[in-house]
């Protein structure tokens, strides 16, 4: 009888269950988008609740789809969105206030008072992470501030906080009748929490936050059995055996597993994540300095990372917001109608700008404006910002290791996209490369789940289900290269200092 593990795959715009087979083929799917809740320029929510039904619902579309029951699944591998912050009481299941997702800006006066003392760099020599609203930290800060009673909830005992992964894990392994309160170290280095040395959580940080220890989830690695599943009658008794964040994920489903390798996925934001071993690397270029996988009782990997907050909901604000496209692949079609970008750049700075600017104080800027542009040219433009804001972050990382990448594996929903590719290659002057297995994300997570039952047994097997799908070669030439980065940092520099008293 085969066998299969299910991954869960957690993210910012929906969540998916995907069954893998042992050759790491994609067996069946079940997905669901959730609502975005914006109450306010600059917050942005989700409800929790909504959530864990659409994990349980998914679960069971691909089960069914592939006419499989809880026997025939081997094993769970949890991803999911980082940083984004639940807060719940254990006693009831009940969160005390939507998910704060990692786009929100509202705790920027909370980063504010904090980096009045040491600067946005105060914490950074032991959590990896500057100050920024980005991270779970002070989303926390803001419900227990905020939410009548939650303080007191909290310091009762009765509270808990997790990202996605813990809330998801908790219901799936029995929420108030006994489910686990686990985090991975991939996750718990997103909070601004966790000792990178430790890989605990640092007392005198959650108490400079004045977040109690008791609502923090264990930390555990990103491989083992934490648990079976008594929340969903479908996969009763399976064993819980992997987390990761869902960037770490990619890069684990990329099969990046050593030192100097790198993936770039481009999904509503972009995440290029550099792995440098065993070692812990202080980026001195904007970059952030996370864990990357720790499997079982072996030594951790960390990571270097590049954010870029804006990339694919780009493309969904030019649907959503503009009206401009009624899906988001038209993009392609108005883009290729013009030979260039006619000379204009978007820089999606709706959150600030992350790596590698760390720019809390700017808005989004589109420059270059004549009477000339038409839509097709705001079309390119933002699909280039994508390109852009890569190449920047591969800078980065090269000033940062020194060393230079020769090719780049991708993968996400904007890969699918033929001409941005070709436009990243141009850019990068390196050719990038496309896996066959496109959902990295979930298969890594499944990864980690069949590690840790022996369902595969060790990194070189993964290694060869691997298998490249295809390659975009560079083709622009250096100067024209140059030139338009050029024009790109130019861009990034109008974008800034926007925020002010009048303006958040
Ligand atoms: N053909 C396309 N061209 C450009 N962007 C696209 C295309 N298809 C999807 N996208 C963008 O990709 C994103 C979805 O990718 P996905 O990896 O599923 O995201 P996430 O995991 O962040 O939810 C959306 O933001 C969407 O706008
Ligand atoms: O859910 P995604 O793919 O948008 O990824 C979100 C990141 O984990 C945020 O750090």
């Amino acid at each position: 009888m085969s066998q299969y593990v299910i991954a869960i795959d957690q993210g910012t715009t929906s969540s998916r269950a995907i069954v893998f087979d042992h050759d790491g083929n994609i067996v069946s799917t079940g997905q669901l988008e959730h609502e975005q809740i914006f109450p306010k320029a600059g917050w942005v929510e989700h409800d929790a609740a909504e959530i864990w039904n659409n994990t349980r619902e998914v679960i069971g579309t691909a089960l069914a789809q592939a006419n499989l029951t809880r026997h025939d699944i081997v094993g769970v591998g949890i991803t999911n969105q980082r940083e984004t912050a639940v807060v719940w009481d254990k006693n009831t299941g009940v969160p005390v206030y939507n998910a704060i997702v990692w786009q929100d800006t509202r705790t920027q006066d909370i980063v504010d008072q904090l980096a009045a003392d040491g600067g946005v760099e105060r914490f950074k020599a032991k959590v990896g992470l500057p100050l920024a609203t980005y991270f779970s930290g002070t989303k926390i800060k803001w419900i227990l501030d905020n939410v009548e009673g939650a303080r007191e909830r909290a310091e009762a005992g009765d509270l808990l906080f997790g990202n996605t992964d813990s809330w998801v894990t908790w219901n799936l392994t029995g929420g108030t009748d006994g489910g686990v309160h686990i985090t991975d170290v991939t996750n718990a280095s997103r909070t601004l929490f966790m000792d990178l040395e430790t890989l605990q959580w640092d007392e005198e940080i959650l108490g400079i936050f004045g977040v109690p220890l008791s609502m923090m989830p264990a930390i555990k690695s990103s491989s083992e059995v934490y648990g079976t599943v008594h929340g969903s009658q479908l996969l009763r008794e399976v064993p819980v055996a992997g987390i990761l964040g869902d960037q770490q994920a990619a890069t684990f489903g990329q099969a990046a597993f050593g030192t100097g390798e790198a993936k770039n996925t481009y999904g509503t934001g972009c995440f290029l994540i550099f792995n440098t071993g065993e070692e812990i690397v202080h980026s001195k270029n904007g970059l952030l300095t996370t864990l990357g996988y720790k499997l079982g009782d072996a030594a951790p990997h960390y990571a270097l990372e590049g954010s870029i907050a804006v990339t694919g909901s780009l493309i969904q604000w030019l649907r959503d917001n503009i009206g401009m496209i009624k899906s988001a692949p038209e993009v392609e079609e108005l883009a290729a109608a013009v030979e260039d970008n006619g000379g204009v750049y978007i820089v999606p700075a709706f959150s600030g700008l992350f790596a590698p600017y760390w720019r809390a104080d700017a808005r989004g800027a589109i420059v270059g404006l004549t009477r000339f542009v038409n839509k097709n040219h705001i079309a390119r433009a933002a699909l280039e910002a994508t390109a852009f804001q890569t190449r920047e972050v591969l800078d980065a990382v090269n000033a940062d290791s020194g060393v230079d990448l020769t090719e780049l594996k991708v993968d996400g929903g904007m890969v699918a996209n033929d001409a941005l590719m070709q436009f990243q290659a141009d850019i990068l002057g390196v050719p990038v490369i496309r896996p066959k297995v496109t959902e990295t994300t979930a298969l890594g997570a499944a990864y980690a789940a069949g590690l840790a039952v022996g369902f595969w047994k060790d990194l070189g097997e993964l290694s060869s289900n691997w298998s490249e799908d295809k390659r975009w070669e560079p083709q622009m030439d250096a100067a024209e290269r140059d030139r338009q980065m050029r024009l790109w940092k130019k861009a990034v520099t109008k974008s800034m200092d926007w925020v002010d008293e009048d303006v958040k």
